[in-house]
């Protein structure tokens, strides 16, 4: 089921959460909110569930105004970051609640309860866990029973707040990777929530980038991080170093006008020594300062050389592990060693400002 976010706007007192939010998700999607702390994902998301009604605008499932509609009408599914399970009831009776709390006239047979539950277990590759209480399982395991809990009573949309919020890197890995599978064998409409740009690029068809109750841009992970929209997203996506540019004083000196340079720390090469006049890219001399090691990756922070304003800042490169060893031998590289950053790519975004 599609669903369509038409002027969307809520304020809890003077705070604006939703600004003017306008957001379409085709049916089957699996979108991700990303944002920082209080941009208003949340709030969108329980706004879409019926648990949060909005001062204007609408929401519209398959093209219908579900704005007014009762959440139990809606027929979405909801997992949370501290989705309790029922904690007296077996698995297997947790995954069925939905089903067995219908009115007569819809509810399943035992039998057909039965198959369906076994199937959804067989689907979240728990089902070997049906006979045990939720105490006995995993945070992980939990999320999963959650997850096949809310896509029992099959609903239309899916949303998930946080879901994995709660576990370790390691898990919230691997059950990001399980997401995806799953939502490619159901693919029910599905909208979460998260703050992690990681978890938002691995797993979401398209993300919906927020910040301070606006939505930012809206794209596939490629275009996102490729493309930004806005510096907020440029910087939302993953570290970035920041140069500024050429200013500008607009004619009558009332405005300047700027740019700033961004560009990430995979994308500047270590040089010995300035590129040749004419060669392509920008590059800055620089003092390596320190280097620092994490797992495959190696992050060598430099030091501005230069007499500008901009002088003495710092810029992080990233690189393999093993092609930074290779280029430290090469170069004799240690602290103190001077150099040139050259940028593969750079990513510039204009900055209108009044003068002071
Ligand atoms: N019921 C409420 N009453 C008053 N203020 C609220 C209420 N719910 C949310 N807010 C405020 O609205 C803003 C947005 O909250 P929301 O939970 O939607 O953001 P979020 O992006 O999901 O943040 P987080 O990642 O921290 O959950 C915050 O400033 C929050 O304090």
């Amino acid at each position: 089921m599609s669903i369509e976010v038409r002027n969307l706007q809520k304020a809890f007192g003077k705070t604006v959460v939703c600004d003017h939010l306008n957001l379409d998700i085709p049916a089957g999607e699996l979108v991700a909110l990303l944002g920082p702390s209080g941009s208003g994902k949340t709030t969108l998301l329980r706004i879409l569930a019926g648990l949060e009604v909005p001062d204007a605008g609408s929401v519209l499932f398959h093209g219908e105004d579900a704005t007014s509609t009762d959440v139990r009408d809606r027929n979405v599914g909801f997992v949370f970051q501290h989705y309790a399970l029922f904690g007296h009831m077996t698995i297997f009776e947790n995954v069925a609640f939905g089903l067995r709390v219908r009115p007569k006239a819809t509810r399943p047979s035992e039998a057909e309860i039965k198959s369906k539950v076994t199937q959804l277990l067989k689907l979240v590759q728990l089902d070997w866990l049906a006979d045990r209480y939720p105490h006995q399982l995993s945070g992980g395991q939990r999320q999963r029973i959650a997850l096949a809990r809310a896509l029992a009573v099959e609903p239309k949309v899916l949303l998930l707040d946080e879901p994995f919020g709660a576990l370790d890197a390691k898990v919230r890995k691997e059950l990001r990777r399980w997401l995806r599978r799953l939502h490619d064998e159901v693919h029910v409409t599905s909208v979460f929530v998260t703050h992690d740009q990681e978890e938002a690029m691995e797993v979401a068809d398209r993300i919906v980038v927020m910040n301070e109750g606006r939505i930012e841009q809206v794209g596939t992970p490629d275009e996102v991080y490729d493309h930004p929209a806005t510096p907020f997203v440029l910087q939302f996506l993953g570290d970035v170093n920041l140069f500024h540019g050429r200013t500008e004083h607009t004619p009558g000196g009332a405005a300047v006008k700027g740019e700033t340079v961004y560009v990430r720390p995979h994308e500047l090469e270590i040089l010995a020594e300035a590129p040749a006049p004419g060669e392509a890219g920008e590059a800055w001399p620089a003092t390596l300062s320190q280097t620092l090691t994490v797992g495959p990756h190696t992050r060598i922070e430099f030091q501005r050389e230069g007499s500008g304003g901009e002088a003495g800042s710092y810029l992080d490169v990233e690189l393999p592990r093993s092609e930074y060893t290779a280029l430290r031998e090469r170069l004799s590289l240690q602290r103190g060693s001077r150099v040139w950053l050259r940028a593969r790519r750079v990513t510039r975004f204009e900055v209108g400002q009044r003068a002071a």
